[in-house]
């Protein structure tokens, strides 16, 4: 009943002109969004490009980040008005390289959360644990701490429509993926989180991803987990035959 969410996070890593290629090369081989949703975050400096050549596919759109406030002296900032004005279907919070690099925190991304629905956008919040608190035997605490801090003061029916995230910061980027039984497991969390501080309902609808060296090659293991809707993927996302891959992974 949740329909699968499969979106590339390209990262600072594509040009405008690389970017129109790559919607060229996908945009006729990607599933109806009905089956499985096709997302690529770009960043900022390649929006146009995307939605420019994403018009009438079945491609959506997402930016990697925004600001919580809609104007005004920010400068370097991303507004989320001017990003539903362009187009733009959903925007990424909370991922652990801007809470690492970029100092953002729960209340930043709590306060983005509220201006993207405020905007009629939808967020794709990230959350996940380090290697140490993992191994200290706190990853479920918190993920639990960082979803409930990220969805404080949102409706039930804001809650439903959201993605959530779920990237263990020790599988980004390091070809270690979760086993698909690790991955599940806080996938779990997070919806028994959902069901606690709202109900089942609201649980039953969220989506939630597992993102961290997801691949053609294993996109199809973690999919078929029960609390698995979707994968967060970097490096595997900026070659348009595994994209595609990827989106198509129901055959
Ligand atoms: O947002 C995507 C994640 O950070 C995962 O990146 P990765 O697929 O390169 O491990």
């Amino acid at each position: 009943m949740r329909t699968p969410i499969i979106a590339g996070n390209w990262k600072m890593n594509m040009n405008p002109e690389q970017t129109a290629e790559f919607v060229k090369a996908v945009k006729n081989n990607l599933p109806a969004s009905t089956k499985v949703e096709a997302v690529i975050a770009a960043p900022a400096v390649d929006l146009s490009a995307l939605l420019e050549n994403a018009k009438g596919s079945e491609l959506k759109v997402a930016a990697e980040n925004c600001y919580f406030e809609d104007e005004g002296a920010y400068t370097g900032e991303t507004s989320p008005k001017v990003l539903k004005e362009m187009g733009v279907d959903y925007v990424i919070i909370g991922h652990s390289e801007r809470r690492d690099y970029f100092h953002e925190t729960d209340e930043d991304i709590n306060k983005k959360a509220h201006a993207i629905f405020k905007n009629d956008l939808l967020p794709i919040i990230c959350c996940g644990e380090t290697l140490e608190t993992r191994e200290a035997g706190k990853a479920e605490e918190w993920v639990e701490g960082q979803v409930t801090a990220a969805l404080e003061g949102l409706s039930a029916d804001q809650v439903s429509s959201l993605v959530i995230a779920y990237e263990p910061i020790w599988a980004i980027g390091t070809g270690k993926t979760a086993s698909s039984d690790q991955a599940e497991e806080i996938c779990a969390v997070v919806r028994k989180t959902v069901a606690k501080l709202y109900d089942q309902t609201v649980a039953d609808k969220v989506r939630i991803q597992y993102g961290g060296s997801v691949k053609p090659a294993n996109v199809k293991e973690l999919m078929a987990k029960e609390n698995i809707d979707g994968g967060l993927v970097g490096g595997a996302s900026l070659v348009p035959d595994s994209y595609l891959q990827l989106v198509n992974y129901k055959g």
